[in-house]
């Protein structure tokens, strides 16, 4: 099982990450797409890559405006996956805007 990474380490990797916020409990980043179905479509792109990486982020979707949670669940925390997962996030909002 992956290690829940320290306060520190999520602090110093979030640097590289501008659009997320967080720490060892979870991290998160919130995203206006233009309408829902461009929302939608996100999520389904995001639904893809998580399928394929077998790990998945929490989703909540109100309208246009979509929040993205990361966390290993069985880890109990933010491990290496969980950067990885937002790394490819962000590929698909950018290629998506
Ligand atoms: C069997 C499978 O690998 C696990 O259930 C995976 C699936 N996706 C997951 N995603 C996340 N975010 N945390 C998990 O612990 C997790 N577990």
């Amino acid at each position: 099982m992956a290690d829940v990474l320290t306060a520190e380490a999520v602090r110093d990797e979030l640097g590289g990450l501008a659009d997320w916020s967080g720490d060892p409990a979870g991290i998160s980043r919130t995203v206006e797409l233009g309408s829902f179905p461009d929302a939608i479509a996100v999520v389904d792109r995001v639904a893809a890559t998580a399928e394929e990486l077998d790990h998945h982020p929490d989703i909540d979707i109100r309208w246009r405006t979509l929040t993205f949670r990361c966390v290993t669940h069985s880890a109990g925390g933010v491990t290496h996956r969980d950067l990885e997962l937002a790394r490819r996030i962000d590929d698909i909002v950018r290629s998506a805007r």
